[in-house]
């Protein structure tokens, strides 16, 4: 049962003044005092994680990888999303749906809000701090802000900044969406996305040249189908608000550089690459176990599925998290 919790203003990096602040999250397990995960999701993602409509359904519950019969586990929608926290589809101080108008917002924004809600729960501590994809971007940076109330790291599919390529890919469907308007633009976006979310090989074999009975190249119309599925389920302004701030991300900025930032981190940390990932190329995830002086080695999870590989392999992704969580 998704809980809203009114927690005040927030300063964001920007000076702006986010008026009355609202963060929605969702829970599972019992809290001991030191057991509690931070789940955080991706681009699209919510703050309901376990559950038959969970998006990690086979890593996060009793008995799974990230167990909740031993672990507290939070999760909570994104600052900017549009599942309950904050953000453009929200009403602004008139009264009015934000939309467009919404502040700028970044990676390091977002860690704030999610910090306002850590203390109102009471969390001095996470047992951890877990997030894939976008999820990771937050999770590092926790990590970085705060390396005293991050005791384990699990970083899956993610980097220490936005590469000039992730830009290119978010500004380009954020100038769509601006070009073809909310809905249409939406769709395209995520097309877009969508291919980048998968690797190229698993579409040559999945869909190769064939043509369906309605004159559409099948990999046209799967696309198509996430498309139409994305604008039914999300805003499009909050899709941009949230590519602006994936954008924004670089641990190192005004830290003295990335080995500055991330030798900041004191938690125990495991890295994960996807093999197959295109879109966050194993070499970044290289980079933060590199630069994070008490990450182990680099994890790699065998997938061909690319990028998505982090929500679809929870078997091999369960099994890294249980690692780290119970030693
Ligand atoms: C933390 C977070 O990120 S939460 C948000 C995660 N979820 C999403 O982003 C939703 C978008 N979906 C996805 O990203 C992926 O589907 C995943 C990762 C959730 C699951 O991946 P997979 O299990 O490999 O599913 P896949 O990509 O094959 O998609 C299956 C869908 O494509 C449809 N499909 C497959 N081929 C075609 C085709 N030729 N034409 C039209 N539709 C097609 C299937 O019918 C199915 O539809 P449904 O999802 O409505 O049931
Ligand atoms: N499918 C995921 C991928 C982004 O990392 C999402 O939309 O959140």
């Amino acid at each position: 049962m998704t809980t809203v919790q009114p927690l005040g203003d927030l300063t964001l990096e920007g000076g702006e003044v986010l008026p009355r602040l609202e963060v929605a999250y969702d829970t599972w397990g019992e809290f001991t005092g030191d057991n509690a995960v931070l789940v955080l999701h991706a681009l699209t993602g919510d703050s309901i994680v376990a559950g038959s409509d969970g998006w990690w359904n086979e890593v996060v519950g009793p008995g799974l990888g990230i167990d909740t019969d031993r672990f507290f586990v939070v999760a909570a929608n994104i600052l900017g999303g549009c599942k309950g926290t904050t953000g453009p589809a929200s009403a602004g101080p008139d009264g009015r749906v934000w939309g467009n108008r919404f502040p700028a917002i970044t990676v390091r924004d977002q860690v704030a809000a999610e910090a306002m809600l850590t203390d109102h729960l009471g969390i001095d501590r996470w047992h951890a701090v877990i997030g894939g994809s976008a999820g990771g971007m937050r999770a590092v940076e926790w990590a970085v802000t705060h390396p005293e109330r991050v005791e384990r790291l699990f970083l899956l599919a993610s980097s220490a900044y936005a590469s000039a390529e992730q830009i290119a890919w978010t500004s380009t469907q954020a100038d769509i969406i601006r070009a073809a308007g909310p809905e249409a633009g939406l769709e395209l976006a995520r097309r877009i996305a969508h291919t980048t979310y998968r690797s190229e090989a698993e579409l040559a074999e999945r869909f190769g040249r064939t043509v369906q009975s309605d004159g559409r190249f099948a990999v046209q119309s799967y696309l198509q189908h996430h498309g139409d599925k994305l604008v039914k389920r999300f805003d499009a302004w909050s899709y941009i608000a949230l590519g602006d701030a994936m954008n924004s991300h670089d641990v190192g900025r005004d830290r003295g550089g990335l080995e500055a930032a991330l030798g900041r981190v004191t938690a125990r940390t495991v890295v994960a690459a996807i093999d197959s990932d295109r879109l966050y190329p194993p070499y970044q995830q290289q980079e933060l176990a590199d630069l994070i002086p008490t990450a182990e080695p680099l994890a790699v999870v065998r997938s061909p599925h690319g990028h998505d590989g982090f929500l679809i392999e929870h078997d091999q992704v369960g099994a890294l998290a249980r690692d780290l969580l119970e030693h």
